[in-house]
């Protein structure tokens, strides 16, 4: 019988979904132990804690074959002076320059790549790697702050807070000679990027954001759009030309400090916890997402182990529905949820 209406509407698009997962698909997992984009110690233990909060085994649950490929061992550097303002340049690009690889091959052998951080200026290899593999991608970076600084407008001189900057094409002529760096070479056209949650972005940032006219969603437009919106005026942005592979940009200070304590740069007034699973239910739902970053987890910031432990599963909770983890009930009733399962033993088969 043909299905119409809403929720037939609703329970084709679960049908597609559930057959996109009944593909033996695999995810390859990668612990990114570094911490020298910014000053805090303790971000380098965020692979680590992401694991003990259970992250394997909440993928294997959802049907994937999960490749872990432990963490990359960082070389320390003795001599790593300033550059401009820029700190520990040398370290972070050599960080960036191993991870690129790593994350090329990854999604290279057909994984969905899954990052580990680590602070945010990894995204720098973990992007690029990925568009080495597939040079459409667009992003989408979900974060309290834009980490779109370039050495002159950089208020710390921290490179978590500039990684973009490395990316996007329009800025190339702004971004000096950064040693550590010589392998980078910009990909990304600032259309192709959406930033969700913003609310601590630099006067310098805010001037790049506005004259490239990147599309962006500070907390104050969720607030009057709503998530649901938000999120469907992004993937219309991003994908209405073309489908193509998502790169997601986690950074867990997205979150509301109440959420998400753990971390070095946190901001009032982020995202709720519905906001925030909502957002990468919607992104595992276009059947797109090709990699994903989780960053800037740091167990050395919580106020108490609980504290660790709550920011810890929240990012287990971001990185296992952006690959299609449900709470039953969440999205249909429970009904509609088993003529789904009933339905997707025929159509699958
Ligand atoms: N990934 C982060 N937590 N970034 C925070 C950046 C803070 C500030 N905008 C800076 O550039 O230093």
């Amino acid at each position: 019988m043909a299905l119409r209406g809403p929720v037939s509407r609703l329970i084709r698009t679960q049908l597609r979904h559930r057959c996109q997962q009944n593909r033996a698909q695999s995810v390859a997992v990668l612990g990114a132990p570094f911490c020298k984009g910014q000053k805090r110690r303790g971000v380098e233990l965020g692979p680590k804690v992401i694991r003990d909060a259970g992250l394997i085994d909440r993928l294997s649950a959802l049907d994937y074959s999960v490749h872990d490929f432990g963490d990359l061992s960082f070389q320390h550097l003795e001599q790593d002076e300033p550059y401009m303002d820029v700190k520990f340049p040398r370290s972070v690009g050599s960080a960036n320059n191993m991870l690129f690889s790593a994350a090329s091959r990854a999604v290279g052998a057909g994984h969905t790549f899954v990052m580990l951080g680590g602070d945010h200026s990894l995204a720098i290899g973990s992007v690029s790697g990925h568009a080495q593999q597939s040079p459409d991608l667009c992003l989408i970076w979900v974060d309290a702050h834009a980490d779109i600084n370039t050495p002159m407008t950089s208020p710390s001189g921290n490179l978590h807070g500039q990684p973009v900057a490395f990316m996007l094409k329009e800025l190339q002529d702004k971004m000096p000679d950064i040693p550590g760096f010589s392998w980078t070479k910009p990909f990304l056209s600032s259309r192709d990027l959406v930033y969700i949650g913003l609310r601590d972005v630099d006067p310098g940032e805010h001037h790049i954001l506005k004259s490239l006219g990147i599309q962006y969603f500070s907390m104050r437009d969720i607030d009057r759009l709503g998530i649901q919106r938000v999120m469907e005026v992004t993937l219309d942005h991003l994908l209405s030309r073309k489908q193509r592979p998502i790169h997601l940009s986690f950074d867990i200070d997205a979150f509301d400090p109440s959420l998400a304590p753990a971390t070095g740069t946190a901001v009032n007034g982020g995202l709720t916890y519905r906001e925030g699973i909502y957002l990468t239910e919607e992104i595992h739902n276009t059947g797109l997402l090709s990699a994903m970053d989780l960053v800037e987890v740091n167990p050395l910031l919580g106020a108490n182990q609980e504290a660790v432990e709550a920011t810890a599963s929240l990012a287990v909770d971001v990185i296992a529905s952006s690959l299609g983890q449900t709470r039953e009930g969440a999205h249909a009733s429970i009904e509609q949820m088993s003529a789904v399962k009933n339905d997707t033993e025929q159509l699958c088969l």
